[in-house]
């Protein structure tokens, strides 16, 4: 569904991204693991079209078709959908405008779809203005699920979440990507990519393979708790013995 192949991507005229190849098949949850600063958003980012994020060489396709230089509309539309680590605080814009829109004219509930994860009563506050960590991330999945993507990037879901509210955070997450059905019995589950560096998520979306991204650069992939384990234990060392000696997919 989303290939990626050999990509060299600047930002502010700074080369980040090097040599990026990575897939994520039709209905496959794929992690991306890699320490602060390795350039995990720039590449969530770099799929999602963010201007400021320069392709330099290398394709991005996207359900076949070659998204490289396609504008961000055009990806949200082919059904990319993005939850932002650290989305932009919007006043004078209420967050029932942009669900509206992000609904694009379909018929949904939308005070029920809020309410389905408590932002009901934010419908009508300037977006993520005053906003907690936890709030944050359930109006961003507010936006997820008005826009029901065949495609999800997921920036950190748990970042800034308390454990109580990262169970909601968590099961609306497999929710969505299950395509609301129970995930054993889902033939139409969505993909994703999912950063996270607690693993966190884990515990509610079984993930397929993992990929290490460290300075710019997939170092490996492999069984995601087998790499995550590698990570807790021996830091992000394994990118380097990763390079000489690749873990395979298990
Ligand atoms: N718009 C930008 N302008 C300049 N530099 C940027 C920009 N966006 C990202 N960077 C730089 O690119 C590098 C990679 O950032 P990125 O946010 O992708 O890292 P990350 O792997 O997601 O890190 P973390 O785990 O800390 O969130 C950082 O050094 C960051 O400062």
């Amino acid at each position: 569904m989303l290939q990626i192949e050999d990509l060299y991507v600047e930002v502010a005229g700074r080369p980040l991204l090097k040599n990026v190849s990575l897939t994520v098949e039709k209905g496959e949850t794929t992690i991306l693991f890699g320490p602060n600063g390795a350039g995990k958003s720039a590449l969530l980012s770099t799929i999602m079209g963010y201007s400021n994020f320069k392709v330099i060489s290398g394709k991005i396709f996207f359900k076949g078709k070659d998204i490289t230089e396609a504008p961000i509309n055009e990806r949200a539309k082919m059904g990319i959908g993005i939850m932002s680590q650290r989305p932009p605080n919007i006043a004078g814009v209420k967050l029932r405008d942009l669900v509206e829109i992000e609904a694009g004219g379909k018929s949904l509930d939308l005070n029920e779809m809020a309410r389905a994860i408590d932002m009901e009563r934010f419908l009508d506050r300037d977006i993520n203005v005053g906003f907690s960590g936890g709030e944050i991330k359930r109006s961003e999945l507010l936006q997820l699920s008005v826009q029901s993507p065949d495609f999800y990037l997921l920036d950190e879901p748990e970042s800034g979440v308390d454990p109580v509210n990262m169970a909601q955070v968590g099961n609306t997450i497999k929710k969505l990507i299950c395509n609301h059905k129970a995930c054993s019995h889902a033939p139409d589950r969505k993909s994703a990519l999912v950063i996270t560096h607690t693993g966190e998520i884990l515990d509610y979306l079984a993930a397929d393979k993992a990929y290490i991204l460290c300075d710019g650069t997939v170092m490996c992939s492999g069984n995601p708790a087998r790499l995550l384990d590698e990570i807790k234990t021996q830091g992000y060392e394994e990118c380097i013995r990763c390079k000489v000696n690749p873990i395979q997919l298990e």
